[in-house]
């Protein structure tokens, strides 16, 4: 059934608890400014001890026990984007039409999941119905659910007409 923008509940899952103060005033400034528009929550899940010497395997186990807390938040209607740096590469533009067109066919479940500082499973990165890419380089996974949340928010935005800074 055709369902409208307004209609979506937008999910954002990220790995570990947002620690510095100035992304979670952004973040809550834009989830605010969301809420006008869309249902949008935000779950974090346990992040596992990542020290810099991991080795391979162990970085391997962080990924797998963090992409399980991942996957039992998702349920098998949702629609998965995950935030992958060599996903797709998406303008703001673009973004704005996949949303509406998830709308459109009736997806009202859509969860965008970004992953710890070691990044996503092979079987979150397999869920996924996409993979988004914001540039080759690597951000910082809290820096990232900002700029996320902000690009869709912008991606409402454009699909209701109303002007936002270029
Ligand atoms: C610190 S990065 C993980 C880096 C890890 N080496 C990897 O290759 O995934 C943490 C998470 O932030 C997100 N991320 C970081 N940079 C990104 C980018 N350029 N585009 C999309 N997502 C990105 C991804 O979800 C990633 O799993």
């Amino acid at each position: 059934m055709r369902k409208g923008l307004d209609e979506v509940n937008i999910t954002l899952i990220n790995v570990g608890k947002l620690k510095e103060k100035y992304l979670k005033q952004g973040i809550e400034e834009y989830t605010k400014r969301l809420n006008a528009y869309a249902n949008i929550q935000i779950i974090e899940v346990a992040d596992e001890k990542a020290p810099e010497n991991m080795s391979e395997l162990e970085m391997l186990q962080v990924k797998e026990k963090e992409g399980e807390r991942i996957l039992s938040k998702l349920s098998t209607d949702t629609y998965v984007i995950a935030l992958a740096i060599k996903g797709k590469k998406w303008s703001s533009e673009r973004l704005a039409k996949e949303l509406d067109n998830l709308a459109t066919y009736g997806k009202s479940k859509i969860a965008f999941v970004i992953g710890g500082s070691v990044g996503l499973s092979d079987a979150v990165l397999q869920r996924a119905d996409e993979h988004l890419s914001f540039s080759d380089m690597t951000f910082p996974h809290q820096l990232i659910r900002l700029i996320l949340v902000e690009q869709i928010y912008r991606a409402f935005r454009i699909n209701r007409n109303e002007p936002y800074h270029k």
